[in-house]
């Protein structure tokens, strides 16, 4: 046998889990396959689009429509160099029942080719309770990631809370100092929602005259009365008393307010966001000491050109792709605030959401943002610009895809080799590094010892079935009876809400209530205390099992949190993760890991 057919047997008995077949799971089921993995189940719940096939290479246009893990199964099989090699798919989501524990743990690891942060937390469940190996890729444009976590030796999704990767911008500089056409963009969202969606009130368009650095400065500037206080907050146009009685500055008016009362009419809410309130940012002169000045535009004097540009030349280039003119932009302002405001009236709730593919609302946006852009000295942009930024459209590259699967592959190699120790947590940042290197790796984090979902406690995994189990039962069959709590404190993982109380009280309107109203579903999570017994913690893992009554259960398994294997491995990885971090990666190279994890469900495919 060459070395070849020698390591091709090893993987021969290893069964692979791959969720997702996307952009990253063709990569991928390609790669296993040709890696000479033999026994593979592929997950997807999605039939393939034609925006698809420019990067899922394994679907073509006549699979337009079809399942995505039944056609990628078929390639996969296509491509396997020998007949013993076994591809099976489920067409289905990975949350059904179906894939349960057993399902689970038959699979020597996981493979996530996933792009939503629910699903990804839910395999990263399953695996962590029934301690397979999950390696997890995901890519957002030119970006990518890949983490693999094992139970106990490394941090698993949940142990580092992800940050909400929808970027904010400071209010003030929304409100009062935009400096990139972002900001004008996104304050543009605001206004939408002001005049037609959902009224929110973090997203005030008006002048902020809170702004600190106004007042810093102002008070300092000696002198000056103050710009606000706290009874402007209350608004709205007119002046008003204080408790002595003095008058106060104006303030701006409430912008809903001000177009209702106008009747949408479009011009007069035109100038009022373009001329009464940029005046009001003009009188927070310590704003513009060392910024330009706004400039304010009234409707009835909106130049023909932009800036720096000249009409004749850009009228020339695609009308997507064109920057409209001020004048234009009025236009288009005026005239979808028009249709805006009919299908606002007509709507059964007088409520418009704002989205990129809607024409009118998208139109809104952008003459807004643009001429708020001239406004403040910014580049206006054009509408298919505008509609990327405003969208969060990142376009998926079929290069990044190609290394993150090619990763996830190394590391799916590690892991049968027996070679955990060698696992690295691997990013694609966006730029060289002063070594030239895009694709950087460390070894993983140690796992967090209060994460609610792998931290070293009991844990005891029980079948029920949340759609008819009542809290009730599950504290007095599940808990006291088999389990022996004798006081039990239950809080629910996720949301850390207490649904047992050891005092009653506060907790006995909930005892008729079935689990699930509680969030509770396959793979959730109970936090148990017992103050009263031995174990002082524990955690209940929650299978679901649709066919049981209300009072049938099934206790799974039940670890005590002894020192593992693993965890002994754990210790001496945090010695080389330390060791290693500084040797290997600088300070800069560190830095993207900390913001790395990209949550793509923010990202519209
Ligand atoms: N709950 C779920 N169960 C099964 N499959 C899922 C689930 N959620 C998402 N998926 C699948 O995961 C796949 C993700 O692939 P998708 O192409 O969107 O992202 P990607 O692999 O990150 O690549 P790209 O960035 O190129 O789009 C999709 O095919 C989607 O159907
Ligand atoms: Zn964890």
């Amino acid at each position: 046998m060459g070395w070849r057919e020698k390591e091709a047997a090893k993987l021969a008995g290893k069964k692979v889990l791959m969720v997702g077949a996307g952009g990253i799971g063709c990569e991928l089921l390609k790669n296993i396959v040709l890696a000479g993995f033999k026994d593979i189940h592929v997950i997807d719940l999605d039939t393939i689009d034609v925006s698809n096939l420019n990067r899922q290479f394994l679907f073509r246009r006549e699979h337009v429509g079809k399942s995505k893990a039944e056609v990628a199964t078929a390639a996969g099989l296509r491509m396997a160099p020998d007949a013993e090699v076994k591809i099976i798919y489920d067409h289905d989501s990975i949350f059904s029942e179906k894939f349960n524990y057993e399902f689970f743990k038959q699979f020597t690891f996981v493979l996530n080719a996933l792009d939503n942060k629910a699903a990804r937390n839910h395999v990263n469940r399953m695996c962590m309770a029934t301690r397979v190996p999950l390696i997890d890729g995901g890519t957002a444009g030119y970006l990518g990631q890949v983490y693999t976590m094992i139970r106990g030796v490394t941090e698993c999704y949940e142990c580092d809370p992800k940050p909400d990767n929808k970027k904010t911008f400071p209010g003030c500089t929304i409100r009062n100092t935009p400096s990139e056409h972002i900001h004008c963009t996104v304050w543009s969202k605001h206004v939408f929602n002001q005049l037609f969606g959902e009224l929110d009130i973090d997203d005030d368009v008006s002048p902020d005259m809170e702004d600190e650095e106004a007042n810093e400065k102002k008070s300092a500037a000696e002198g000056e009365e103050m710009m606000q206080s706290d009874e402007e907050k209350k608004d709205e146009g007119e002046k008003e008393k204080n408790d002595e009685g003095e008058e106060e500055k104006e303030k701006p008016s409430n912008t809903r307010a001000m177009a209702e009362e106008s009747g949408y009419d479009a011009e007069k809410i035109f100038n009022k966001l373009f001329v009464d309130d940029i005046h009001y940012l003009l009188k927070m002169a310590n704003l513009w000491k060392e910024r330009r000045p706004p400039v304010p535009m009234p409707f009835g004097d909106l130049p023909t050109e932009n800036p720096g540009t000249s009409v004749s030349t850009a009228a020339q280039i695609d009308p997507l792709q064109r920057v409209w003119s001020p004048a234009e932009n009025g236009e288009e302002f005026k005239n979808a605030v028009e249709s805006l405001r009919k299908r606002k009236a007509a709507s059964s709730d007088g409520i418009l959401t704002w989205d990129k593919d809607d024409e009118d609302g998208m139109r809104f946006v952008a003459a807004c943002a643009n001429i708020r852009a001239v406004i403040f000295g910014i580049q206006p942009k054009s509408l298919f610009e505008i509609k990327s930024m405003a969208g969060n459209i990142i376009p998926a590259i079929a290069t990044t895809n190609a290394i993150i699967a090619g990763i996830m592959t190394v590391d799916a190699l590690k892991i049968v080799a027996g070679e955990e120790k060698m696992l690295k947590s691997s990013i694609i940042v966006a730029k060289p590094n002063h070594r030239g290197m895009i694709v950087l790796s460390q070894p993983p984090e140690k796992p967090n010892a209060s994460c609610t979902t792998c931290s070293s406690k009991r844990e005891v995994t029980v079948r029920v079935n949340v759609e008819k189990m009542t809290v009730g039962t599950l504290r007095d069959k599940v808990l006291m009876e088999a389990l022996k709590v004798e006081e039990p404190d239950v809080m629910e993982a996720t949301t850390s809400k207490v649904i047992v109380s050891s005092e009653g009280g506060e907790t006995d309107g909930l005892m008729g209530d079935v689990l699930s109203l509680h969030g509770l579903s396959m793979g959730g999570r109970l936090i148990v205390e017992d103050f009263a017994g031995d174990e002082p913690e524990m955690r209940v893992v929650v299978l679901q099992a649709a066919a049981f009554d209300e009072f049938t259960f099934e206790i799974v398994s039940d670890e005590k949190p002894e020192m593992k294997e693993e965890d002994k491995m754990s210790e001496e990885m945090g010695d080389m993760v330390t060791g290693k971090k500084r040797k290997t990666l600088d300070e800069n190279d560190l830095l993207p890991f900390k913001k790395a994890r990209l949550e793509e469900e923010d990202v519209p495919a």
